[in-house]
This record gives C-alpha cells, structure tokens and sequence, in this order.
C-alpha cells in the first residue's frame, strides 16, 4: 500500500489544504518542502543564491534529499506521509526557468516516494484562486505565463504516476478522488 504519497500540482490547485486534509484522513503526516524550518528563510535564500538558476535547483534538491530521507523512513516504519510538493515540482521549475541539468541522472540516488500526483484543476478557476490571495509570489505570477506553465505541466505530468483533477470537488470531495486514485485506505478502516 503507498504510504509516501506525493503531492504535485501548479500553485493555487488546492494543493496546501488537500495535503493536510489527505494526511488527516489517512491519520498519517503532512510534510513540506522546503519544509516548516526552511519556508520563513526562503526569501533570503533566494536572495543569498541570486541569478545562479542552478543553485536555485540544488538547493531544491538538496532539500527534496534530506525532507524525503525523512519521509521515506516515516513510511517504511508503517506511517502514512503526504508531501506537498516534491522532485517533480523541483525538476519541473527548474526546467521552466532555464536549467539544463541531468536532473534524471540523480534520480536513483535520491528517495523515492511509493506513489506521486498531479492534481489539476480548471485553468480559469485557477487564475481566479490565485487572484483572491492577494498578493502574488513571484512564482504565482510566472504561473500565469502560458510557456512557463506549459513546461511545468509537461515535465509534472511526465513525472507523475496519477492526475487527478479536482474541478468542481469541495475539500472533502478533492480528499476522496484522490484517495480513490491512489487506493490507499482513510484511517479506521
Ligand atoms: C518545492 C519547490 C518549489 N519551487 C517553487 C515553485 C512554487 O511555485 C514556489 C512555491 O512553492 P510552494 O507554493 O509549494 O511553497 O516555489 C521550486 O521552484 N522548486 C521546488 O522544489
């Protein structure tokens, strides 16, 4: 049964809150990356790294390398671990911003998650979504490229094991069609 489950979507998906709503009804954990310890330096990171695109990228993998250590001896010992976000979001950022790397190269030295999905939605709800938080990231607003959302999709749905698209679906109707895509069991059963 998967119990590393990771989660990949384009931002404004609903991707934060399935995680945590995914984790809740599995009873197991949700995970992050960067991760808790990491997000409130993220900006000053980005900063320190400056316009080295490949640096932006080992850093995300760097990270991807020690939260999924984490989150694969978390599953082996019997606990389901939902990621938000893992090595096909930072393979896919870094391809759409430029970097031509052998990331595939890497690959079988770094942990590997039991089952990983794309979750998708409409794309004019999406906009809507990311408008209605305000103040966009950086990475919200590249989103909105269509060539910059082309690459990341094309690289995320290549990398994915499963799509599933959550249009239409409240909160807990998006934690059930993932869980019927996964096949894994809500917790009590
Ligand atoms: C996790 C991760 C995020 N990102 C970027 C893409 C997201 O739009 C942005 C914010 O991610 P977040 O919404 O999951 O915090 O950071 C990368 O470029 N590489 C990565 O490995």
């Amino acid at each position: 049964m998967a119990r590393f489950i990771v989660i990949e979507s384009l931002d404004g998906v609903g991707k934060t809150t399935l995680v945590r709503n995914l984790a809740a009804a599995l009873g197991g954990i949700a995970m992050s990356m960067p991760g808790p310890a990491i997000k409130p330096l993220r900006e000053q990171i980005h900063t320190v790294l400056g316009d080295a695109r490949i640096a932006h990228a080992l850093f995300y993998l760097a990270i991807a390398a020690a939260e999924g250590a984490k989150a694969r001896a978390a599953a082996d010992a019997g606990q389901s671990v939902v990621m938000d976000r893992f090595l096909a979001s930072t393979i896919a950022y870094a391809r759409a911003r430029g970097v031509d790397a052998d990331f595939d190269a890497l690959l079988p030295a770094l942990p590997r998650p039991d089952v990983s999905v794309l979750l998708t939605l409409d794309e004019d709800e999406r906009v809507r979504r990311l408008g209605a938080r305000g103040e966009m990231s950086v990475a919200d607003i590249q989103s909105l490229d269509p060539v910059f959302r082309g690459v990341v999709m094309a690289e995320l749905g290549a990398r994915c094991d499963l799509q599933v698209d959550v249009t239409g679906a409240d909160e807990n109707e998006a934690v059930r069609r993932v869980i019927k895509a996964v096949g894994c069991l809500p917790a009590g059963l």
